[in-house]
């Protein structure tokens, strides 16, 4: 269900009182049930129902019971959203479909891991081709000298 995806004129159908829906971070909530019981009022929600209201919400200063709160109300997410960047509150509630997103970004880092993993492989054979290389040159070298120096003799 929190994993559906609007766009914001979607959203923006949304704008009433019997059918109040507001985005926060990418994430899109109908705050119909919620406009009532609302500390800070309802006045507030209805001025920036079907409109992004993250700015005002943190303009607020909510406190992280609101946040953990406004994840109870979502309904999706906004189009385009970079989904990797809304973990801001690392004690939110996950539902069902908010940790499959998680598993989604989590497959993400361990490919990056695997990438990052070559390069560590790349940079050790590096490593050892600038240790071998000017050794074993050397060793040929002092070796040439040696052998022509024996055979001048
Ligand atoms: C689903 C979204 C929202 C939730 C769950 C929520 C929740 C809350 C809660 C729990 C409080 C009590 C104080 C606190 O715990 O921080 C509060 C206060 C308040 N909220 Fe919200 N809020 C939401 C959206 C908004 C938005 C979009 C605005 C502004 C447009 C807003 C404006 C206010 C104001 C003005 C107060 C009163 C602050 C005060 O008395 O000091 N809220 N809200």
């Amino acid at each position: 269900m929190t994993r559906r995806i609007f766009t914001l004129s979607e959203v923006s159908q949304h704008k009433t009182k019997l059918d109040s829906w507001l985005i926060i971070h990418g994430r899109v909530l109908d705050v119909t049930k919620f406009l009532e019981e609302h500390p800070g009022g309802e006045e507030v929600l209805m001025e920036v129902s079907g409109k992004d209201a993250t700015k005002e919400f943190e303009e607020i200063g909510h406190s992280k019971a609101a946040k953990k709160l406004l994840l109870k109300y979502q309904v999706g997410y906004l189009q385009g959203y970079p989904i990797e960047d809304d973990n801001d509150d690392d004690e939110v509630i996950m539902d069902d479909s908010t940790s499959s997103f998680k598993e989604e970004s989590k497959t993400k880092e361990m490919e990056a891991f695997v990438i990052n993993n070559n390069d560590q492989y790349t940079s050790k054979i590096a490593t050892f081709l600038e240790f071998f290389l000017p050794l074993a040159a050397s060793l040929s070298y002092l070796g040439y000298r040696y052998f022509a120096g024996e055979l001048s003799k």
